[in-house]
Parts: C-alpha cells; structure tokens; sequence
C-alpha cells in the first residue's frame, strides 16, 4: 500500500501548518517534528497518539444532546485535522452514517447559514462567472480526482436549500473517503451559487448564498458550459458527480456532457444502480428473475425514471424485448398512472408513459387503482411524500401478491413514504422492505426484520474508487450495471439465504473494493480504460486507497 508510512517531504511550518487539515496531526505532532516544523509552543507539551486523541473527540462527541450538534463537531474536527475525523468515523461508522450523511445532513442543509463555522470547498456563484478559471485555480488541492457539484435546487427530498446545498458534496465526499478509501486530498466538493427561489432563505438576513432568485434556463445553461469548460481545463481527468439538482436539469446535464468528460448523476444513475443490486438479491434469494417482477414507481421525476430505465435494461439482459420490460413498468406521478396523453411529461419520462387505453376500464388512475389493477410486485417510493404509502395501498398490493418488495425511498428519514414497521404490520411481515434513510430493524410478532438502507452510499463510493484505480474516461451503463451485480452478490439474504436485502454498511470499505473491481474491469472491456490483468488491477486498488494514519513528516525547502 502507498500510504504504508514512507515518510512525507512537505514545505509548510509553524501556525499555517496547524491550519491545514489534510496535513494536521495536532497534538500528535512528535517533539522531533516540533521542533522541525517550528511547532514548538504552539502546542500543548504532551505528545499524544492518534488513539488518544480518539478516546478525546468521541468524548466530546458524547455529550452533545442532538445530532445537529454532533455533525457540527465533527465537521469541525474535518476542518481541523482529516486524519482524525476519518479514523473517528471508520472507527464508528455504522453510529456516524446518519450523523455526516442522511438523514442529518439534511437538518445541517437547511441550517447551513446558522451553523456555519469554516470554509471547506469551493461556492462558485453566478456574479463570479468571469473569474470560474481563477476559482478552480484557487483550489488548494492540486490533484483533485473526484469533483461532488450540486446547485442546491432539489436537496434530498427538501427542496430548494440555496447555499446550504453545500453540505450534500462535502458528505458524499466523506463518504468517498470513509467509505470508498479515495483520499480527502483528491476530493473536492463545489456549490454552483446560481440563486434560490426558496423564499424564506431570501428572507432570512443571516443567509449566506447571492440573495436573489434562481437564474433563467437560459443563463443557467451558459453557466454549467463554463463551468464543465473550466473543470475540464482545470482536471481534464477528473470524476465528476452532478448531486441533488432539480429534476428539470439533471437529465438534460447528464445527457450533455457524460460524454464530455467522465461523469454521471448520482441520484439518477448511482440511485438507480444500488436498487437494481437490491431487486436482484431480492430475486436471486427468491429463485426469480427481475423479468418477472412488475415494479410499480411512485415519482416519475429523473431518479424514478433513471430507476426505471435501469430496471428495463435488467429485465432485457434477462431475455425480454425492449416493449415487454417496458409493459411492466408502471410510473405514478401527480396524475396518477402516467399515460402518454399527460401534456406535463418530458421526453425521458414519455418513454415510461403507457398509452391510455390501458386504463379506459379502470375506475380513474390513481395510485391504489393503479396498485389493484396491476398487482405489483414490487413498489418503490421516489417522490418525496411522506406517508403516501397508506395502509390502504400497502394492504391492497399485499392482497395481490405474496411477498412484496416495498422500498419508500425518500430521504431524509422525514420525507419517506412509509416507515417500515408500519409495512411489516400491514403485511404481517411478509414484505421485503429497504429504505432511503437508516431505520433500526423492526420486530413483529417476535421475530426481527432487519431494515435494509438501499441508499447510493452502497453504489457512488466503489465506483469512484474504481474509476480512479482504473483511470477510466467515463462511466458507462455497462459499470453501472457491474457495480449492482456486485452489491447484489454481497446481500446476506443471496449469500446466507436470510438477513437483510442489503449488507451491512459496516462492511462498506470491503464491498466498495469488491464494487471497484468489477466497475474498473467492466471500464477496460467497455474501451474507456487501459486493458490490464485482475492482478495489476486489485494492486491499483490497493494502492488508491487511503487509511486515515499519520504519516512522519521530513522537512522540505520551498
Ligand atoms: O443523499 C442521500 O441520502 C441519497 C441521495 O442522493 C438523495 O436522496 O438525494
Ligand atoms: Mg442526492
């Protein structure tokens, strides 16, 4: 492994060194360093290890009250020292999830301007168009990999968050670390600042973000071309993640430019991938095909038909044309059943509409008639609206099929669909359910029902990792693809024949690898990585992934 304790040569001494968090080590700081570093009585004089200064911060972690509090002190130790902060939540990652990533995440988006305390990353606003090279620049990271971009328009299932949009790239970027081992000095999260329209954010005067309205389509368009343009001078090679835009924009930007540069959405594709992965091990522990199954959306926005469509290429790769994987879609939207004759629909949501005449002997198209006509077998939530699975629908697709696969998708934990010890009780514990958002394990009539989070964290991390060791060009269908094959092997229900749909996210470092390997041999047959043996490819693996240990520093001249 590369960061196996070669010592590091670096140019920095005194207060500036303490202020850089890739480099701090703090009190940790050995004497010979302090006195190397001009270190020297800038320190408390005990010399401490990491392990120490562990048992410190989860100290302080545990007084805290609520889990605002705990995601801003741990935000604060990420801008003091990223060494610290990565081995405190790979030590306590299944605990620290939900604290630096949904659902907590959420609460420090919208508290984004209350609770600001440090600089981290890059906000691109829309008054600083001209000066997009000069940000980039600006960038104290010079060889960043991994771009996570959002414009804070659709946060989780929040809405518009303006500014405070920020926090979902640096927490998908912590998990890229925590979970995936890419190292914290080639990540780099950056919020397009192009307005809100979220009125209250307006309003408030301790707001942060360019006060003023969203831009129109059209500037909005000019803008991401600068901004992929100068990305794409800046870090011609790098992975870049579009997160949390609307629904107007997502597809349209992933269409443009994914074959630009090497790029995809994670709530379209990466959503996509980690579903696909959990209907898989749902039906593999089954002994059925996803061709079988008929999946019912409640959302039609891009996640949901990103889903769909994958779910479509699945069922093709299991023998199905093309028309009768799409037979067995069915997408709910505002108007209940989406047939083609609503005038709302875009193109890529069209694709999934059935004609009308399906329902011309339906009483109307609602979502529970939808549900008693086509007797799903499988129902994913994507559309933000908590409680929409009702016991009336939840019961109504019970009647119509044994065993049901219910996944209310939301996030955060207070936009799903349903919660899941409701599902169990509807169905007397006969429904496989996953969910968005972490929920503990529902017991039932004595037995334990573990609750599987079918969130991208399983998807995004390995396929970065892979990517990176791979130096792949792009990201194709075809690695989004591998990457749910893998996760789908890994489910404890597919290789022990019970627990949940999903593995634990304990495991989530060692199924990212498994996910890189196959994302990164799938690049190399698809054309968009140089072809190399399994071996060179499980080393390049290894040696791109980061473990949070300090390294001894030696000094260098400028
Ligand atoms: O961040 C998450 O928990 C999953 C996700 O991408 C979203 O809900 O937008
Ligand atoms: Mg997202």
């Amino acid at each position: 492994m590369t960061n196996e304790k070669r010592s590091l040569y670096i140019p920095y001494a005194g207060p500036s060194l303490l202020e850089m968090p890739l480099l701090n080590k703090g009190s940790a700081f050995t004497q010979q360093e302090r006195l190397a570093f001009n270190l020297i009585g800038l320190l408390p004089q005990k010399v401490e290890t990491i392990e120490d200064q562990l048992e410190r911060v989860y100290r302080q972690y545990q007084q805290y009250q609520s889990d605002l509090e705990r995601h801003i002190h741990l935000r604060a130790i990420q801008d003091d020292n990223e060494t610290l902060y990565f081995r405190l939540v790979s030590q306590h990652l299944e605990e620290m999830l939900p604290i630096i990533y949904t659902p907590t995440v959420g609460k420090a988006c919208q508290e984004f301007s209350n609770i600001y305390r440090n600089h981290r990353g890059l906000f691109i606003s829309y008054p600083d168009r001209e000066h997009m090279d000069d940000i980039l620049r600006s960038a104290t990271k010079d060889k960043v990999r991994v771009i996570v971009v959002t414009d804070g328009e659709r946060i989780l299932g929040l809405g518009d968050q303006g500014i405070g949009g920020m926090g979902i790239p640096i927490g998908k970027l912590a998990l890229y670390t925590a979970c995936g081992g890419i190292s914290p000095a080639y990540t780099l999260p950056i919020m397009l600042d192009v307005g809100t329209n979220n009125q209250a954010l307006l309003d408030d005067p301790m707001y942060m973000g360019w006060r003023h309205e969203r831009v129109s389509q059209e500037e909005y368009d000019a803008f991401m071309a600068d901004f992929i343009a100068a990305v794409k001078r800046r870090w011609p090679e790098v992975l870049l993640q579009f997160e949390d835009f609307a629904q107007a924009n997502a597809m349209p930007l992933l269409e443009r430019y994914r074959d630009e540069l090497c790029c995809f959405n994670d709530d379209v594709q990466g959503t996509a991938a980690v579903v696909v992965g959990t209907l898989m091990a749902a039906c593999q522990a089954r002994g059925e095909t996803i061709a079988n199954q008929r999946v019912v959306f409640v959302g039609g926005g891009s996640a949901g038909c990103g889903i769909a469509e994958q779910v479509v290429v699945s069922m093709q790769a299991e023998g199905l044309t093309e028309s009768d994987a799409r037979e067995r879609i069915y997408m709910v939207d505002r108007e209940g059943l989406m047939t083609t004759d609503q005038a709302w629909q875009r193109d890529f949501q069209r694709r999934l509409a059935h004609e009308p005449e399906l329902v011309t002997t339906w009483n109307g198209q609602g979502l529970e008639e939808t549900i008693h006509q086509v007797k799903p077998t499988v129902l994913i939530g994507v559309c933000g609206q908590k409680g929409i699975f009702t016991e009336q629908v939840v019961r109504t697709m019970h009647a119509g099929c044994e065993s049901p696969v219910i996944m209310p998708l939301s996030n955060p934990t207070s936009q799903a669909e349903a919660v899941p010890e409701d599902i169990i009780r509807w169905t007397d514990g006969d429904a496989l359910v996953a969910t968005g958002s972490p929920f503990p394990p529902v017991v039932y009539n004595g037995r334990t029902y573990p609750i599987a989070q079918c969130n991208n964290a399983y998807i995004f991390p390995g396929i970065g990792l892979g990517v990176v060791a791979a130096k792949a060009k792009r990201v194709t269908d075809d690695m989004l693809m591998s990457a749910s094959r893998a996760l789908a092997r890994e489910a404890p229900l597919v290789k022990e024949g019970e627990g949940a749909l999903l593995p634990s996210l304990a495991r989530i470092r060692e199924i990212s690898k498994a996910i890189a390997f196959e994302v990164a041999a799938q690049a190399q047959q698809n054309g968009v990585a140089l072809k190399t043996g399994g071996t060179e490819l499980r080393e390049a693996i290894e040696r791109a992934s980061w473990s949070p240990e300090y390294r001894e520093y030696r000094r260098r001249a400028f």
